[in-house]
């Protein structure tokens, strides 16, 4: 079925306890415009869940779920994980798999989006891992997946549960990651994006009113960033009159830090203030038919060479 001799999971890493959070920010936002009152904030986002993101969970469990699909699917590939800003860093990752004699892997990463932050970042992750590694393997990326079914139909079962749990007359909220509008490949993401939000709606629930919003800025106020905020726009929601919306976190693949608590605790208060009605759906996490979406890439990609894109 493929020429690989592993897979690998690339992911971006969390804090796991209160004195990691400052030297993940760190790692996170070295080089970067951040300013320091957005990172104290993130921080203190962190703390409040006692200094542990979700994220590495999702890893850990979604590593299991890949490895399941693989033994029901009689594919015989180990699986590596490996992350950006926090242990397993992926250059460790990537010395592992040389010492065990990986000579070919595909990653599969934890973003399903073409653009800068959510693919050209984990290229970029790769290449610089890989020459920290002499004689590491290759690494091909495999390709963004916010098309396939795997990715949407999960993500349309959370949206109509949502909307299930709401009074009717709902509107459908699509949220993800804003990135500065001069990111390179942003329309390219946004484009996606947008396709995303339209297919979910399109399965879950064909009619309703639905519009894809953005969350987490961070860069200094001056620099333009992809929106409407999800705050401003709960906000114009309640002025024309919804009473009720289902939030779709489209751009994440997990319960990160940005959604439980930017959606579950600053969104959700929002729209408390409002009198707005809120549910939030789940996100596709270990759903089998997301942790399907390995193999069925491998299954369809060719190689491309490390570093480009398939
Ligand atoms: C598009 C996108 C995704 C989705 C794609 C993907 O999933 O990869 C994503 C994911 C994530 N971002 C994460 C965390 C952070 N991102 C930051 C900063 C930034 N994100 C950006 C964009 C994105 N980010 C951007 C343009 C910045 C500005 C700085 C820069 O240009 O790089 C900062 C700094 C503080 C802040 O400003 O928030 C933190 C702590 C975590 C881990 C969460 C957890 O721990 O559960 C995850 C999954
Ligand atoms: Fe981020």
């Amino acid at each position: 079925m493929t020429s690989y001799d592993a897979l690998l999971l690339l992911s971006f890493g969390g804090p796991e306890g209160p004195d990691d959070v400052i030297p993940f920010l760190e790692n996170v936002t070295r080089g970067r415009n951040i300013p320091r009152a957005r990172l104290e904030k993130v921080g203190e986002n962190y703390y409040r869940f006692g200094g542990v993101s979700p994220i590495n969970r999702l890893c850990r469990d979604l590593k299991a779920a890949i490895e399941a699909d693989f033994a029901a699917h009689g594919v015989d590939l180990p699986v590596y994980w490996g992350n950006r800003n926090w242990t397993p860093y992926l250059a460790d990752t990537v010395r592992r798999m040389k010492a065990d004699g990986i000579t070919r892997a595909a990653a599969f990463v934890t973003s399903a989006y073409s653009g800068y932050s959510t693919n050209d970042q984990y290229l970029e992750d790769i290449a610089r891992a890989r020459e920290e590694v002499p004689g590491a393997p290759v690494i091909d990326k495999l390709p963004a997946y916010s098309d396939r079914p795997g990715f949407l139909d999960p993500f349309a079962d959370a949206a109509r549960d949502a909307l299930g749990r709401l009074p009717g007359g709902a509107r459908l909220v699509f949220t993800a990651h804003s990135v500065p509008l001069s990111q390179p490949n942003r329309a390219l993401y946004v484009a996606e994006l947008e396709e995303a939000a339209r297919a979910v709606a399109e399965r879950a629930a064909p009619g309703t009113p639905f519009d894809l919003v953005y969350q987490s800025r961070s860069g200094p106020p001056g620099q333009p960033w992809l929106e409407p905020q999800i705050d401003d726009h709960l906000d114009k929601l309640h002025g024309d009159g919804v009473r009720a919306v289902a939030v779709v976190p489209i751009g994440f693949v997990s319960d990160h830090m940005e959604v439980v608590y930017d959606l579950d605790v600053e969104a959700a208060e929002r729209a408390e203030a409002l009198g707005l009605a809120f549910a939030r759906a789940a996100t596709p996490d270990t759903d089998p038919r997301f942790a399907a979406l390995p193999r069925e890439l491998l299954a369809g990609s060719p190689h491309t060479g490390t570093g480009e894109r398939p």
